[in-house]
């Protein structure tokens, strides 16, 4: 017995002094520069804000959402280092665009930390785009995934959001005009079913039904997923299956019917789309489809196919059906609601934006409604888009890992705003994190930087500094989806309505400024609660 205590207590000196070792090598490489300390890994987005503040274990308020420049501005450098008890390696924090633009386009060198949980969680659903490794495996999504973003499916994305609109005004009650209750609510559910019609084909209600049975129909299983993503990414699915609440396990069910629904989807569309192949006279193509799951089967068919005519039968192209499950479950609704939720705030806050967009529509249209074709033509209000994701970036954290050691740039700062540039030696397994919402509000690239000027957005050498789309290789492949899917929903509801806060009774103008603009961190940044009053343009 005596020994077993021995060779336990061994193995525990051994395990403890590798992490030592570990952990005194990272606070000796981050030596000079501004160091964050702490516990654990503060730095992951998602769970930080809701922690307590412990001095040197948990430095919460180091990342504070309100001024995310702050911590830069106390250090007087836009290079800061972290050391995390729980992770051997250290983590770099640039909140320089510049530094951020020329990492994006080294992609071989800032590969993505894809063991990160954020990156193992999504794939749930099966692997893909956004978790997979830079290279090889990247090139293989993408070839398949880019697919679906054509023509046909913007301009499908345009109708289906201007549809889905107009019946949300009858179904919120503001067709007429009052108050607009529950954005946040009402946009998430919009830009779902415009997910259900562009990606899926399918034209579901405003209220989506809760039924019983052993598999859940698409649209609800769909809501449910996207309702309880973040206990769908943390708890394993045996966990919520077998659990002793109905409503967990209605999760698991919601999780197996989605993946089953899509599965057989993937098998028909294939079918359909093999059969009018298989009768084309030649050099006849079929046509396009208008829906997400379609185009993403076809791009599969034509990247196997092409592959095939250079590489010979054997080869293997393409994705596997799991992997097409995954990219298409993956397939973001609600990074377009949020966006359009802080746009809206921002709008509402400063209403001369309105009539500037409102003068733009009128003078493309005439008088009437935009269309997709009018897209290219609305700068201002897509200014105003960019602008709000500026200043509430709603992604966060742009993580990457370090294949080799490298020379960053970064630069310092005296009392008096003299700037000074320096290098830094970055080692190879370091993190590198990008920290957008602190770019985007860095005064060495922004003028004015907390002011709301859409403005600046019109210019393409400012607009190319914004990293709220990331950029590069694995930038967002989505962002003309979502530019579609906002210009349409701003410039409709501009065209009908005037929009105003709804302030508390009491409260003051800075107060009421804060409410409407905070967010809270959930998977990305999400708007508070607050209204909107409503008025019918005549
Ligand atoms: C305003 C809304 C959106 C914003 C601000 C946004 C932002 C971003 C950012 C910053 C990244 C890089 C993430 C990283 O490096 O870890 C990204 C990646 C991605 N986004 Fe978006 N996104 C938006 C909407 C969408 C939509 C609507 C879709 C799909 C329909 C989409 C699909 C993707 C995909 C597939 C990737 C991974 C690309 C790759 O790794 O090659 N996004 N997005």
């Amino acid at each position: 017995m005596h020994h077993i205590y021995v060779l336990l207590g061994g193995v525990f000196a051994a395990y403890f002094l590798k992490w030592l070792a570990r952990y005194i090598s990272v606070r000796l490489q981050v030596r000079g520069l501004p160091v964050i300390h702490s516990a654990i890994e503060v730095m992951e987005a998602g769970h930080r804000s809701a922690l307590p503040h412990i001095p040197g274990i948990v430095p919460a308020r180091k990342y504070t959402l309100d001024d995310p420049w702050k911590k830069y501005a106390d250090a007087q450098s836009d290079l800061i280092a972290c050391t995390q008890a729980t992770t051997p390696y250290a983590v770099y924090l640039t909140s320089n665009p510049h530094v951020a633009l020329s990492v994006s386009a080294k992609p071989a060198q800032y590969l993505k930390p894809t063991s990160m949980f954020r990156y193992v969680a999504i794939d749930i659903f099966g692997r893909q785009i956004v978790s997979c490794q830079t290279g090889a495996e990247h090139k293989r999504h993408k070839s398949v995934v880019k697919g679906c973003f054509n023509e046909t499916i913007m301009r499908g994305v345009w109708d289906a959001m201007v549809q889905t609109q107009a019946m949300m005004w009858g179904e919120v009650g503001v067709r007429e005009g009052g108050v607009w209750k529950d954005i946040e609510g009402s946009t998430t559910q919009l830009t779902l079913l415009v997910i259900g019609k562009i990606g899926f084909g399918q034209e579901w209600p405003w209220r989506i039904a809760e039924t019983g049975g052993k598999i859940l129909p698409l649209d609800e299983s769909l809501y449910v997923v996207t309702h309880s993503m973040f206990a769908q990414l943390v708890a394993p699915l045996w966990l919520l299956k077998y659990n002793p609440f109905a409503s967990v396990r209605r999760l698991a069910k919601a999780q197996t019917s989605l993946i089953h629904h899509i599965m057989s989807m993937i098998a028909s569309r294939g079918a359909t789309l093999q059969a009018e192949t298989n009768i084309l006279t030649k050099g006849d193509k079929i046509k396009p489809p208008s829906d997400v799951l379609g185009a993403i089967v076809a791009s599969q068919m034509d990247v196997v196919a092409e592959s095939k005519l250079k590489a010979g039968e054997k080869v293997q192209a393409g994705l596997t059906p799991e992997e097409i499950v995954g990219n298409v479950c993956m397939a973001g609704h609600e990074t377009s609601a949020h966006v359009i939720g802080f746009t809206l705030a921002y709008l509402a806050l400063y209403p001369e934006h309105q009539e500037k967009i409102l003068q733009e529509v009128d003078g493309i249209t005439g008088g009437s409604l935009p269309t997709y074709r009018d897209m290219p033509a609305l700068k201002y209000a897509l200014a105003c888009i960019h602008e709000s994701i500026r200043l509430r970036d709603i992604v966060m954290t742009l993580p990457k890992l370090l294949a080799e050691d490298c020379h960053l740039p970064y630069t310092t700062w005296d009392a008096s705003g003299q700037a000074t540039t320096h290098t830094r030696l970055l080692k190879a397994g370091s993190h590198l994190i990008i920290d957008s919402p602190a770019c985007q509000r860095n005064p060495f690239t922004w003028s004015d930087p907390t002011a709301f000027r859409p403005e600046r957005m019109l210019d393409d050498s400012q607009k190319g500094l914004s990293t709220g789309f990331s950029s590069g290789q694995r930038a967002c492949i989505g962002k003309r989806f979502a530019e579609v899917e906002m210009v349409a929903f701003i410039t409709h509801m501009v065209k009908e309505y005037k929009f105003e806060p709804v302030p508390l009774e009491g409260e003051g103008r800075m107060e009421m400024e804060k409410r409407y603009l905070e967010g809270k961190e959930v998977l990305n940044l999400t708007p508070g609660k607050w209204d909107l009053k409503m008025t019918k343009r005549a």
